[in-house]
């Protein structure tokens, strides 16, 4: 099953034999549990994680391979950030994409030996959505042939870019360029920050942290602010745009190719976000298996809570999602590198398509992730609110997802721009130009669903569900549009009249898009033991979410109540078949203990036992009387008891 989670054996094998490297390497572990560390302390210790990695790396890992190195920094840094995440996660990206050969010579080649430390810096105080509004300016001065970034007013600091704080020399910073009094809009160049010898902050340079977060508090996110520094022109990446020495500017082949750092985060974080909604559910399911409370039959001892209904309807359906998430996520990364592999040969013909679909899944994806880890967290009880479970990191982690890199409900709206358009086609007659991830725009709905008709309840009924479903409401939300632009709303306030309807389009289409993976994944497995398991997880998935959706089908008669009933039943069904199989189900995604972090979700199982050492080793149980008691309470307790004589 683990070579299904992770797209081949190879890989699978890969991340046992790096855990088992790294079991035998003690000065790779954390040397206490992070949440007795102050944020300080995090820092201190990722930092000398991260240097161990940097020296030892090539003994563990094959460098070259982004999914070992995801797993050794999994295993040792952990989820909370490290003090280069943005290096690997945007900068390096950034460069790789729109540096031009000669730049990448330059810069790139420094980056991957870690000989320099980048962020990508565009989010401002003011402005983070709106990338056409950003206020930081590089005015092009033909003379010098330098550009000049300035930071006019409070508002126009870059605020939030991952380790700008305290750790990057340099940033691929994104500004207004301007030229000859002319706006060319948002574009990105690579700014040193900081001397390379003495990490001070350079001339002209206002920088700093922005203070503690709802978690991911080992990232310095940081303020950025430029009072008239110049870079060289030759500092505009240019693999794509290029200013002349004259100042004329020579236009990119996509008009957003700037965008593409995005891009690929919005990529690979689905798959991130996966992992994260496997770790909590490891940590409840397991749990669950262990906790016993309540009894079922009355004449048997009480049971594993993981025997209730309700638990089970809490946490399977997310285990369920979890692995529909990280096969879509494969499919997604697949698509990205094909892309990126287009665009070096001049053809963007699939942006687009990349934009909407990452657009849609980065949203669906990042806020069932985040219910489902709270779901997680409240089904271990108490013990779920302890640190020592680690779900609340995984949860603020997790969550911030659903802001970075696009809020979630603007994002919904980029694919939203694409399904208006797809159904503008459909509406002239057009459907044989619908792209393959709309396709079924243009196809003809029956009029009710067979679903409880089919002999095998197969998956080709649901899927043309979920497309009606769809179809539908793009359909409608459009139509909603155009009906207000032809009473005379410009296409903008027509716009905002209609986007509740229009998310409501794009979510449907997304959780379409995730249904079909899962099928398409499970279509695939030959071995027919894997396949029983993953068919009964399917089906627990499409019966659950077809039933949370189920209301868009039943007001136009597509469904009917009895069909409703029937989805609730196979939905209890499943719950129940996929018991025996449940913590096996999580085991399988096979994260180590030390990557877990958890004291609740460990595989040995004795989480009393652990839960009473962890509680003992806390700070505060260091000394009996702390200083607070000392200094405050006591000389409280004994004017109290003064005052009584
Ligand atoms: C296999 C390996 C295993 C390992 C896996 C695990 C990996 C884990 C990965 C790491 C995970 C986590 C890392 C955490 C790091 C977090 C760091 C966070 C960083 C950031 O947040 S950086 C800042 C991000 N900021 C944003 O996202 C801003 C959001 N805003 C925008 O993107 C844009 O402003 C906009 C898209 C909302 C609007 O842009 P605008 O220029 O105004 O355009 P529009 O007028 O709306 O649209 C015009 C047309 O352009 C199309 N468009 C827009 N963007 C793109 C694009 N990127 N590509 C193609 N086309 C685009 C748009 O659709 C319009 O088209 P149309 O006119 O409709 O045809
Ligand atoms: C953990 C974390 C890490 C980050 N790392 C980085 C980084 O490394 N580099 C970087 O540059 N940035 C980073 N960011 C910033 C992040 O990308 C932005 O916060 C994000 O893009 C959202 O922009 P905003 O904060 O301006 O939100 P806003 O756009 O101000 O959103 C506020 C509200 O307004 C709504 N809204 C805004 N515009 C519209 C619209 N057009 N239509 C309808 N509703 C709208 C939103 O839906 C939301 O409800 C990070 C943020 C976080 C939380």
């Amino acid at each position: 099953m683990a070579a299904q989670i992770y797209s081949g054996e190879k890989y699978a094998s890969r991340r046992r034999e790096i855990s088992a490297n790294l079991a035998k390497r003690p000065e790779f572990h954390d040397s206490k549990p992070l949440p007795f560390m102050t944020r300080e302390e995090k820092i201190l210790e990722s930092s000398r994680k991260l240097t161990l990695i940097s020296k030892h790396m090539n003994e563990i890992i094959d460098p070259s391979d982004k999914r070992e190195l995801y797993h050794l920094n999994c295993e040792v840094l952990g989820i909370e950030g490290n003090p280069m995440a943005l290096h690997g996660d945007m900068f390096i990206p950034a460069l790789t994409a729109q540096a031009s050969d000669e730049q990448q010579e330059k810069w790139l080649s420094r980056a991957l030996r870690r000989e320099i430390i980048g962020t990508y810096a565009q989010t401002e105080l003011g402005h983070g959505t709106n990338l056409r509004k950003l206020e930081t300016i590089a005015t092009y001065d033909v003379d010098t042939q330098e550009f000049v970034l300035h930071t006019p007013q409070i508002t126009a600091l870059k605020w939030w870019p991952g380790n700008l704080g305290k750790s990057s020399n340099y940033a691929v910073v994104v500004a207004l360029m301007i030229i000859k009094g002319k706006n060319y809009g948002p574009q990105t160049f690579m700014v040193p920050l900081r001397d390379e010898k003495t990490h001070q902050p350079l001339k002209g340079i206002t920088i700093g942290d922005i203070g503690p977060k709802l978690a991911y508090n080992i990232v310095d996110n940081g303020f950025l602010g430029f009072d008239h520094y110049r870079i060289p022109r030759t500092n505009l990446l240019m693999r794509h745009t290029r200013v002349e020495p004259d100042g004329t500017f020579v236009k990119p082949p996509h008009a957003k190719i700037n965008y593409s750092a995005m891009v690929h985060v919005r990529s690979y974080m689905i798959t991130g976000q996966a992992i994260m909604l496997a770790y909590a559910l490891t940590i409840a399911t397991r749990y669950s298996s262990v906790r016993r409370q309540g009894q079922i039959d009355t004449t048997q001892p009480e049971v594993k809570v993981l025997e209730y209904q309700t638990q089970q309807h809490r946490l399977f359906p997310s285990i369920a999602r979890a692995y529909a998430f990280v096969f879509a996520g494969a499919e997604t990364v697949r698509l990205y590198e094909r892309v990126l592999q287009e665009v070096e040969t001049g053809n963007v013909s699939l942006m687009a398509d990349l934009h909407a679909l990452t657009s849609g899944l980065k949203s669906v994806v990042t806020h069932q992730t985040a219910q489902g880890i709270e779901q997680a967290r409240m089904a271990c009880g108490g013990h779920g609110y302890s640190q020592a479970s680690y779900i609340s990191e995984i949860f603020g982690v997790a969550v911030g997802g659903c802001t970075y890199e696009g809020e979630n409900l603007v994002m919904l709206q980029q694919l939203a721009r694409y399904l208006v358009k797809s159904a503008g086609l459909v509406q002239a007659g057009q459907s044989s130009k619908l792209g393959p991830l709309v396709a079924y725009l243009g196809a003809k709905s029956d009029s009710t669903s067979l679903i409880d008709r089919t002999p095998t309840p197969g998956f080709a009924e649901y899927v043309k569900t979920f497309q009606h479903i769809a179809r539908k409401q793009t359909l409608k939300a459009a139509q909603k549009l155009f009906g207000f632009m032809e009473k005379g709303d410009t296409r903008e306030v027509a716009w905002n009249k209609s986007t509740v309807e229009l998310n409501r389009a794009s979510r449907l289409h997304t959780r379409l898009y995730i249904v079909e993976a899962f099928v398409r994944r499970v279509e695939e497995v030959a071995d027919p033991r894997l396949k029983e398991v993953l068919t009964d997880l399917l089906r627990l998935h499409v019966n659950y979410e077809l039933l949370d959706v189920a209301a868009y089908a039943l007001e136009d008669g597509f469904l009917s109540s009895s069909q409703l009933d029937y989805i609730r039943e196979q939905l209890y069904f499943y719950l129940a078949k996929i018991r025996p199989n449940a913590v096996s189900l999580v085991d399988s995604w096979e994260f180590s203990d030390r990557e877990l972090r958890s004291v609740l979700g460990r595989r040995d199982g004795n989480v009393y036992e652990n839960l009473f050492a962890w509680a003992k080793a806390s700070p505060l149980n260091k000394t009996d009387v702390l200083p607070s008691v000392d200094k405050y309470l006591k000389p409280l307790m004994e004017s109290a008891r003064a005052s009584k004589l």
